[in-house]
């Protein structure tokens, strides 16, 4: 079988992921190797959108955002996704791929706004659009943004590329004792507080019917499986 099972994907990266063995910032063979992942399954003609998270650099809820307004923390959170993507975006250069990088917060200087129409104009040319700041919006996550952006695009899934291989009865870096689903539902993740998604990500993928596969990033051809439609990883349904 060689038809991938999608048109259009929008894929989440983790940001935590990007550190590799280190203990802050972008570890350079990992960015390369999530680079290859993604140069393959371009090559096989998917159109694909990328959000990145911020969690090897910032988060607004982390302990070293503590004391700090909410807000700026997040927006300093923002901020770290952009340098995330625009890294992602030189690796993939790098690798003769075409990328283009759009903020959802203005900085011009640096990054073109997000605009829904270039975006689609982008995908429909066959270039790698990297969704960078989030939502634009304090509050939120990359992965709402995910959601968020997959929806606007017409995404016909979300993948959520992390550092489990998918979802789990509990967080399985706490509970060793903990399974995995093959599937489950929106309802159900909502309802039983599942953390490797945010629960308005959830909401906002569930009403939009858009699935969500989460998947790990660090297993090698992981990401190809899941767009060649293989059972791999965890499928979150309506
Ligand atoms: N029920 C669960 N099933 C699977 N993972 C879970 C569960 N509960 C919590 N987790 C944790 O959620 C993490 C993934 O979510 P998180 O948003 O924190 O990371 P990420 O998306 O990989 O990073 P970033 O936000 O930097 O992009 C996993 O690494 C796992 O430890
Ligand atoms: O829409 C958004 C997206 C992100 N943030 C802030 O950025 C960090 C990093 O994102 P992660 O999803 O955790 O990787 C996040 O913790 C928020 O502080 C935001 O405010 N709005």
């Amino acid at each position: 079988m060689t038809t991938p099972a999608y048109k259009r994907v929008l894929l989440k990266l983790s940001g935590e992921a990007l550190m590799g063995d280190d203990a802050y910032g972008i570890n350079r063979a990992t960015i390369e190797r999530m680079v290859a992942d993604v140069a393959e399954i371009s090559k096989l003609g998917v159109e694909l959108a990328i959000v990145i998270g911020g969690g090897n650099i910032f988060r607004g809820v982390a302990p070293g955002a503590q004391g700090m307004d909410r807000a700026t923390a997040d927006y300093m959170g923002m901020l770290a996704t952009v340098m995330n993507s625009l890294a992602l975006a030189d690796a993939m250069r790098q690798a003769g791929l075409t990328a283009r990088v759009m903020s959802a917060i203005g900085i011009e200087q640096v990054v073109e706004p997000y605009v829904r129409p270039k975006a689609l104009q982008y995908l429909e040319e066959g270039k790698i659009v990297v969704f960078a700041a989030g939502t634009g919006n304090p509050f939120f996550t990359t992965d709402t943004a995910a959601a968020l952006r997959g929806s606007e695009i017409g995404a016909q899934i979300v993948l959520k590329a992390t550092k489990v291989d998918g979802v789990y009865t509990a967080d399985p870096k706490k509970d060793p004792s903990a399974t995995r689903y093959q599937s489950i539902s929106f309802d159900e993740a909502i309802a039983k507080h599942l953390q490797v998604m945010d629960a308005t990500a959830f909401a906002l993928c569930r009403d939009q019917k858009l699935p969500i596969k989460v998947f790990s990033i660090v297993k090698p051809g992981a990401l190809k499986s899941v767009v060649m439609g293989d059972d791999e990883g965890t499928l979150v349904h309506v």
